[in-house]
């Protein structure tokens, strides 16, 4: 029997959502992770170290009995952001990142920033007080057609930003192409990238050959093979600058598989175990600890997971559908079979 042992992952990117559906997103968190950091972009938005505070407090209530997953929580950027409120979140102590949504670009980003510049004095905050950015890295203007708003954004947003702000951590949030691959590999040491399960598995034909897959849409979309082989590549690279976060965002079934489906994929079920797979795949199973957990504490400044977990190489099958909150939603993989399994 092959196994792997290696440090707790935590997951750097993730959509715990609210309300009835805490109990089964926390539920799938608490599987194994040591941490995740928890994205604001809920109904209202998580703008204020308040409502992060309560939020906090929701996640920790629905946790499964003795389960010591920790939610790192993050405040959402809108153009109206209050610099004094990143230095109370702060030094309140718990606020450790904020998250620049482009206004449109993406699911609950309405309040969204319209114009990277209305934030600079927000942004000068978080360089003085060592608070991370965490970008959705695409850019909404419509006439961009959606495979390229990545890298439009990385052309024509981000330059200015890690310009302007040399000492501002920022993660280049689920990369999907080669250019932000290259784009992260050739900033200094204070840009970083998470990259999903589902980005390192899929392409677009996945999506879109032999009929239209709902499941499978996510933003930033899944883009062509040649991107998948590239984020393949930075993630088993061994480069600390590249880490594990999800994105997993739980919808509706019926929401997904629908005319105007929802922008999302659910991994949080399977995803050290689809991660796995892919190092395994790739030869690099002995690169996976570095990815999962060890560079993304280490770019946030905080420590790593004192303890450990095992995989086994054991295969098991997804179920068809999981429960949320009441509902029930369709993950990645669901009803096939999985070759890794947490002990
Ligand atoms: N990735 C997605 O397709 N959806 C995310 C939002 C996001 O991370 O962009 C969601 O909240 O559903
Ligand atoms: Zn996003
Ligand atoms: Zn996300």
């Amino acid at each position: 029997m092959t196994t792997l042992t290696i440090t707790r992952p935590d997951d750097w990117h993730l959509h715990l959502r609210d309300g009835e559906q805490l109990q089964d997103t926390v539920r799938d968190a608490s599987r194994y992770l040591g941490r995740a950091l928890v994205m604001p972009n809920l109904v209202p938005p998580v703008t204020t170290t308040e409502l992060a505070n309560q939020y906090r407090e929701r996640i920790l209530a629905v946790r499964p009995e003795g389960s010591r997953f920790e939610p790192v929580m993050s405040l959402y950027l809108t153009d109206k952001t209050d610099p004094d409120e990143i230095r109370k979140g702060r030094t309140s102590g718990d606020i450790v990142a904020c998250k620049l949504y482009p206004a449109g670009a993406t699911t609950n980003s309405d309040s969204g920033v319209t114009d990277v510049k209305n934030i600079y004095p927000v942004l000068a905050a978080m360089q003085e007080t060592g608070t991370l950015l965490l970008v959705h890295g695409e850019v909404t203007d419509s006439r961009i057609d959606i495979f390229d708003r990545e890298k439009v954004f990385l052309e024509t947003v981000l330059p200015d930003v890690v310009r302007d702000f040399p000492d501002l951590k920022i993660v280049l949030e689920h990369i999907t192409t080669e250019h932000a691959v290259n784009f992260v590999e050739q900033a200094g040491d204070n840009v970083a990238a998470t990259i999903t399960a589902h980005h390192l598995l899929f392409n677009r034909n996945h999506m879109l050959v032999g009929g239209i897959r709902p499941h499978y849409y996510c933003l930033p979309i899944l883009k062509r093979n040649t991107h998948q082989a590239a984020l393949v590549r930075a993630a088993t690279s061994g480069s600390k600058k590249f880490f594990l976060g999800t994105d997993s965002a739980p919808h509706f079934q019926h929401r997904k598989e629908a005319a105007c489906g929802c922008a999302g994929a659910y991994t949080s079920h399977a995803a050290i175990e689809l991660y796995a797979e892919v190092f395994e795949e790739a030869g690099a199973l002995d690169k996976l600890e570095a990815f999962a957990s060890h560079n993304g504490p280490d770019f946030y400044g905080l420590p790593r997971n004192p303890d450990t977990i095992t995989l086994v190489k054991e295969s098991w099958t997804v179920d068809a559908i999981l429960p949320l909150g009441g509902d029930q939603l369709v993950p990645i993989r669901a009803g096939e079979d999985i070759g890794w399994m947490v002990k």
